[in-house]
């Protein structure tokens, strides 16, 4: 492909070229570039040589939309389980794109501290409510896979096709390796040989969810996800489970086996997961972010809680009147009220 001569070079002008709304810019500094996949260069304004960005803006949603990432995702593209087993969900092409086609910007509130989260970019930003649909978009696993490349421009984050895109294909983007390896999406060259030692052995595969295993009988196992068979039931209380660890782990719950010591307080659990969670008290670590507005949570389960208030879901219900409120624990004092339990003993 020849390139135009640097006296014809198009001058910028969005009438003209059909540039981006978005890439009205000033001229670009080190920190402000454009990449051109095709011609693997980073060009001014637009690439000389295979011509100007066409731009799919995102769909509006009204102010404050809890759901703004699913919102704002354009006609042409639809969230469902991501192709890459495990990775959760992803963006697909519906009809297919044309390369040089470009959507953003990345969405999000800008962050200031230094927490690694797999919907941030390394600038600070953060994907939130606040964000729109690019938080789906996944990373390829290989350089053939990608199909985006992120580019900076300005302050903003977007993504642009590096080559034509099928129809049912997934958006796949590099996020460059130090990145990747700090989300665990690159292992460490040693974990690297390791698993490629185990690579060729994974051969059972689960149909539902494409999870790879190295042997039937984990294979086995890991179904029960799907079935929902619980053949392990604790003969005290009638809890029941897909796996004899997680039974053995529940038996401590009547053996009083606390195995889990803080060393802090002494504190003793019988799970290494409550330790852990004790051990924020001591901490203060509330790695739980809610990404509408920011709180921040020691547990999981406050956070889902908290999620609630923003999505208006209340899965706890009572039977007898229209209450009904995000926390079991509040259906159970609710409760009292048709029972005639006192409320304080
Ligand atoms: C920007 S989000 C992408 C959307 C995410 N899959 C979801 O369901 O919300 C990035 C996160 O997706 C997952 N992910 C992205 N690419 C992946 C890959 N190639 N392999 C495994 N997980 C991946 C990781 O959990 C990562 O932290």
């Amino acid at each position: 492909m020849t390139s135009t001569p640097e006296k014809d070079k198009p001058e910028y002008s969005p009438k003209e070229s059909n540039l981006a709304s978005c890439m009205n810019m000033e001229p670009l500094d080190n920190n402000h570039f454009l990449y051109c996949g095709e011609c693997n260069k980073e060009p001014e304004v637009h690439c000389p040589a295979h011509g100007p960005y066409n731009y799919i803006q995102d769909k509006e949603v009204p102010e404050g939309d809890p759901l703004k990432a699913e919102h704002t995702l354009p006609d042409c593209l639809e969230i469902k389980t991501s192709k890459i087993a495990g990775a959760g969900l992803g963006v697909f092409s519906k009809e297919g794109l044309q390369s040089k086609i470009m959507f953003g910007p990345y969405g999000g509130a800008i962050i200031t501290d230094n927490h690694k989260s797999g919907y941030c970019w390394k600038d600070g930003k953060e994907a939130t409510a606040t964000s729109n649909w690019m938080r789906y978009v996944n990373c390829a696993m290989k350089e053939a896979d990608t199909n985006l490349v992120a580019l900076q421009n300005k302050e903003g984050i977007y993504y642009c096709t590096l080559k034509p895109v099928s129809p049912g294909e997934e958006l796949l983007v590099w996020y460059g390796v130090e990145f990747s390896r700090e989300l665990v999406l690159i292992r460490d060259k040693n974990s690297q040989k390791h698993t490629k030692i185990h690579k060729g052995k994974r051969q059972y595969k689960c149909e539902v969810c494409g999870l790879l295993c190295k042997h039937s009988s984990i294979l086995k196992i890991h179904m029960r996800i799907h079935s929902g068979e619980r053949p392990y039931m604790c003969d005290k209380c009638g809890f029941a489970c897909n796996k004899s660890s997680t039974l053995k782990t529940h038996m401590r719950t009547h053996s009083g086996e606390r195995l889990f010591k803080c060393e802090v307080c002494g504190h003793a659990c019988n799970k290494s997961g409550n330790l852990k969670n004790h051990m924020r008290m001591h901490t203060g670590e509330r790695p739980y972010i809610c990404e509408v507005c920011g709180k921040t949570y020691k547990l999981r389960d406050n956070l889902k809680t908290h999620i609630m208030k923003h999505t208006g879901e209340r899965p706890y219900k009572c039977e007898i009147c229209d209450y009904s409120c995000t926390r079991s624990c509040d259906l159970k004092t609710h409760m009292k009220k048709h029972t005639g339990e006192r409320l304080h003993k």
